[in-house]
């Protein structure tokens, strides 16, 4: 097997035993998903940040404030002893999606967006929206509440290139949406091109986007180093080299439309070492020791805390956090394979070392 070694950029730009300190971060991008899985991955989420925009793509989805307030209990039954982990809701918009859910959600204080998932986009988003225009009173009672509309941006159609599929949904769906409803506040979620980051930083309105780690850290030669590395593989998929540095110098710029979303998207080892592989990185465990990698390898560290602790609770309407986390310069090494029940999990990065580690809160 080829080594990954070269994988995680090797800044060596801070000294060793450096601390960073940040308001406690946010993420506002994650799929914790259920049952056994969710109780090995929250210990993760709920060490590193203090809330979370929850994704709703369960098996079945969750379509109705009712749903998204029992999944809100399970996720909080299963913290570890002390955590005050804050699970924040999202809805799982259909076709046949009534105002008056929107409405529900909204008057709930719980849930803080709705999710876009084009029919067919990604995992478990076959019951997402097959034409917008399905979506039409549930998009104006969001208008009218300020509720977010939380987007997977890709078209679904298997003409079309999978490597252009952000950009055409932003030509083709979000800027007639968006000219549609134009009071609707969008959050794109994990941009992997620089068609995305220009199309945010410069069309107005309230439209912001999340950005993963593993999007600011790799371009899609990481798929194909060696063989195939199924670990490297998610949706939208890597992109060129020159939409990575773009992804970064978005996330490192200090404008306040982009912020941390993880992504981190776990699947079982079996589900994506597969004749058809899920996609999904699970950066759960270790998203902002990857984000300081980033950010320090483009000189940029003291941004860091405006991307990952302030701009996504402002753009939510959300108090930003008190209390603070520590992150050390300090070799890491990630594990090859986490269990969970009789199954196992991979990270990003498997068996390689990161130069950062979550120190103290
Ligand atoms: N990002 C992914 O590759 N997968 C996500 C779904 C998604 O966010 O599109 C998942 O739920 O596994
Ligand atoms: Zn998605
Ligand atoms: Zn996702």
């Amino acid at each position: 097997m080829p080594t990954l070694a070269h994988h995680v950029p090797d800044p060596a730009q801070v000294p060793a035993g450096t601390t960073l300190t940040l308001t406690r971060p946010d993420d506002w991008h994650l799929h914790l998903r259920d049952d056994a899985l969710l109780q090995a991955v929250l210990q993760h989420t709920a060490k590193q940040f203090r809330r979370a925009i929850v994704m709703p793509n369960l098996r079945p989805p969750v379509t109705t404030t009712a749903l998204a307030v029992a999944y809100r209990e399970r996720i909080l039954a299963a913290r570890p002893a002390g955590s005050d982990f804050e699970p924040l809701m999202t809805l799982y918009l259909t076709d046949k999606t009534p105002a008056e859910e929107i409405q529900r959600a909204k008057a709930s204080g719980l849930v803080h967006a709705v999710k876009l998932y084009p029919a067919g986009a990604t995992t478990n988003s076959d019951s997402g929206v097959t034409d917008l225009k399905h979506a039409c009173a549930a998009l104006e009672a969001m208008q009218a509440t300020g509720m977010v509309l939380a987007v997977h941006g890709e078209v679904t159609d298997r003409q079309i290139d999978i490597f252009d599929r952000e950009k055409m949904f932003i030509d083709n769906i979000l800027i007639p949406l968006r000219r549609d409803f134009p009071g609707l506040r969008v959050v794109l979620e994990h941009i992997t091109t620089r068609d995305a980051a220009d199309y945010v930083r410069d069309s107005g309105g309230d439209i912001a986007a999340t950005i993963t780690a593993h999007h600011l850290l790799y371009n899609r030669n990481a798929i194909f180093t060696g063989g195939l590395r199924p670990h490297y593989y998610c949706l939208p998929v890597l992109k060129r080299e020159r939409h990575r540095q773009a992804l970064l110098d978005a996330a490192t710029s200090g404008d306040a439309r982009f912020f941390l979303g993880t992504d981190s998207a776990p699947h079982a080892r079996g589900d994506k070492e597969a004749d058809c592989g899920c996609a999904g990185c699970y950066t759960g465990l270790h998203a902002l020791e990857l984000y300081a990698t980033a950010f320090e390898a483009a000189g940029r560290l003291q941004r860091l805390e405006g991307f990952a602790s302030h701009f996504g609770a402002d753009f939510y309407r959300l108090p930003r956090n008190t209390g603070t986390l520590t992150l050390r310069k300090q070799d890491w090494a990630i594990p090859s394979e986490l269990p969970y029940g009789e199954r196992t999990l991979v990270p990003l990065a498997p068996g390689e070392t990161l130069g950062w580690t979550v120190a103290l809160r």
